[in-house]
């Protein structure tokens, strides 16, 4: 693995509607990140946050059923930048969140690095809705369609490219509320998904064997897009759209694990870290330790 991490918050709560997870960053980093990651003998450059516009009203409009699109697409495109320079530069890009909705910008400024760039979407949710689709208007529950290049102009269209990815090279991993936009547009374009009915039947090791042997061959990078939410919310209950019945914290270990195993990883993000509705910072400790993990922490 890539042994120089860049860290860059997004201190981002725009896409979706409870206010605390722009502190995510911060919670990260009090966990100990920092100090975990330089114990595995990395290189860290930490380079701070990106600054997201402030939405002008209190309560904002649902534009076209799209809240805060505007200041969403701005702090995406400034995201995108600092991520493309990182990647230039030869580094290893660790994002912290702020919301899901930051992955447009990360994916936006990777992808153009990679012919072929694997996804592996950590998550109890799709995160495949649309403006049409969408029950909520929250944005936060449409980066992975966006970065296909579906929704709305403003987002699609970050960094000057699309689509960012190709449905053959995503895998989804701890799904269990999924709405039906979602269903329909999975079954369309063929994403991989492994609900936690199948990770119930088959256990954490197969899952994570058959999708990196998935990505292996067909992609030349591949990003870990981990939203805390994927974990059951007893372990991560410091996110805004828990849902019961998810990924233990030995599962999501042993897929961290197994993942800097397989040297595959070239970025990694993780996002819905709410320290508002966390419990003494539980969530942020639990995504810094998975980090450790990622980044080849092992008991022996
Ligand atoms: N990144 C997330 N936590 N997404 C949750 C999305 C929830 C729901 N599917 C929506 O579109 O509103
Ligand atoms: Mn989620
Ligand atoms: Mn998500």
């Amino acid at each position: 693995m890539n042994n120089h991490l860049s860290i860059i918050g997004v201190p981002m709560d725009l896409g979706q509607m409870r206010r605390g997870v722009d502190m995510g960053p911060s919670a990260i980093r009090y966990a100990g990140m920092i100090e975990r990651l330089e114990q595995l003998k990395y290189e860290i450059e930490d380079l701070g946050d990106i600054e997201i516009p402030r939405p002008k009203v209190s309560n904002p409009e649902k534009l076209d059923n799209l809240r805060n699109l505007n200041e969403i697409a701005e702090g995406s495109s400034r995201l995108a930048a600092e991520v493309d320079q990182v990647v230039e530069k030869g580094q290893f890009p660790l994002v912290l969140g702020g919301d899901h909705s930051i992955a447009m910008g990360t994916l936006a400024g990777l992808s153009k690095h990679y012919d072929n760039l694997g996804v592996i979407w950590y998550d109890a949710h799709g995160d495949l809705n649309t403006a049409d689709s969408s029950p909520s208007g929250n944005i936060h529950g449409m980066p992975l369609a966006v970065s296909l290049g579906i929704g709305h102009e403003k987002l699609t269209s970050i960094h000057g490219y699309e689509p960012k990815i190709k449905p053959e090279n995503i895998v989804i991993i701890g799904a269990r509320s999924l709405d039906e936009g979602e269903r329909v547009l999975i079954k369309e374009k063929g994403i991989k998904v492994y609900t936690m009915h199948e990770v119930d039947r088959m256990g954490m090791t197969k899952v994570m064997e058959e999708s990196m042997d998935y990505l292996k061959d067909r992609t030349d990078g591949v990003h870990l897009s981990l939203d805390l939410d994927g974990l059951d919310p007893n372990e991560a209950p410091g996110v805004g759209t828990p849902v019961l019945g998810g990924l233990s914290y030995r599962e999501s270990h042993l897929a961290m694990e197994m993942l800097y195993q397989s040297g595959m990883i070239t970025s990694a993000e993780f996002v819905e870290v709410n320290p508002i509705l966390d419990e003494k910072n539980k969530t942020a400790t639990v995504a810094v330790g998975l980090m450790g993990s990622l980044f080849g922490e092992s008991l022996k």
